[in-house]
């Protein structure tokens, strides 16, 4: 028996979606979000780092202390976490039941090491893993300068992790079960949301 209740997470399994930055997961879980606005939820993560003027608890995050975090982490309570700037940030298992027991699939947005510990959890349900992957890294260089958000520096280190994501997504190591190439934004919204509710519909 897992230490949490898994009940509604094994009858409305989660979807994992991972890819570099910049392949287009925002964009892609917008449009499915806005299309299906009752369908999906994100999970409210844990951290260990201090609220921000408007962030409310709970909701934005789940803000606690490190002591209560480690202490879950003790308990496998958390499918991945990770520290990132002294601070710890996971998401719960509980988490992610609050939003299946309200008949939603539960959307993880997570990068690659959380992937692989998601895949590997000992108590948590298998999820359903979805990878997407820019046409080439060339294009993803071109989009991530099109956005606009990154400095320089910012845009060659998630070149540099783009290449390894990719790497690991095309190796048999990797959990996903399908890949879907964001050449063009119709054709790969399609795509991913077949996956995405093709079990249901
Ligand atoms: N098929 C596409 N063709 C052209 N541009 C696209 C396509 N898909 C996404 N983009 C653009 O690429 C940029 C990156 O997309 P987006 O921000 O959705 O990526 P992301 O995977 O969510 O990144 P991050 O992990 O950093 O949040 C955006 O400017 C978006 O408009």
């Amino acid at each position: 028996m897992p230490p949490f209740d898994t009940h509604a997470i094994e009858k409305n399994r989660p979807i994992v979606i991972s890819g570099p930055s910049g392949s287009g997961k925002s964009t892609i879980l917008k449009r499915l979000f806005d299309e299906y606005p009752d369908r999906f939820g994100f999970s409210v993560s844990h951290t260990t780092r201090s609220p921000r003027s408007g962030e409310e608890n709970g909701k934005d995050y789940n803000f606690v202390t490190k002591d209560d975090f480690l202490g879950l982490v003790e308990k496998n309570g958390f499918v991945e976490y990770a520290q990132f700037g002294g601070n710890y940030y996971g998401t719960s298992i509980k988490a992610i039941e609050d939003i299946a027991e309200k008949g939603r699939t539960c959307i993880l947005d997570i990068e690659m090491e959380g992937v692989k510990q998601v895949a590997n959890h000992a108590d948590f349900p298998r999820p359903r893993f979805l990878f997407l992957s820019p046409p080439s890294l060339e294009i993803l260089e071109q989009r991530l300068r099109g956005r606009g958000t990154d400095k320089e520096e910012a845009i060659q280190k998630r070149l540099a992790q783009a290449k390894k994501e990719i790497e690991f997504a095309e190796s048999g190591d990797a959990p996903h079960e399908k890949i879907v190439v964001n050449d063009d934004l119709e054709k790969a919204y399609k795509e991913a949301k077949e996956f995405i509710i093709g079990e249901e519909d």
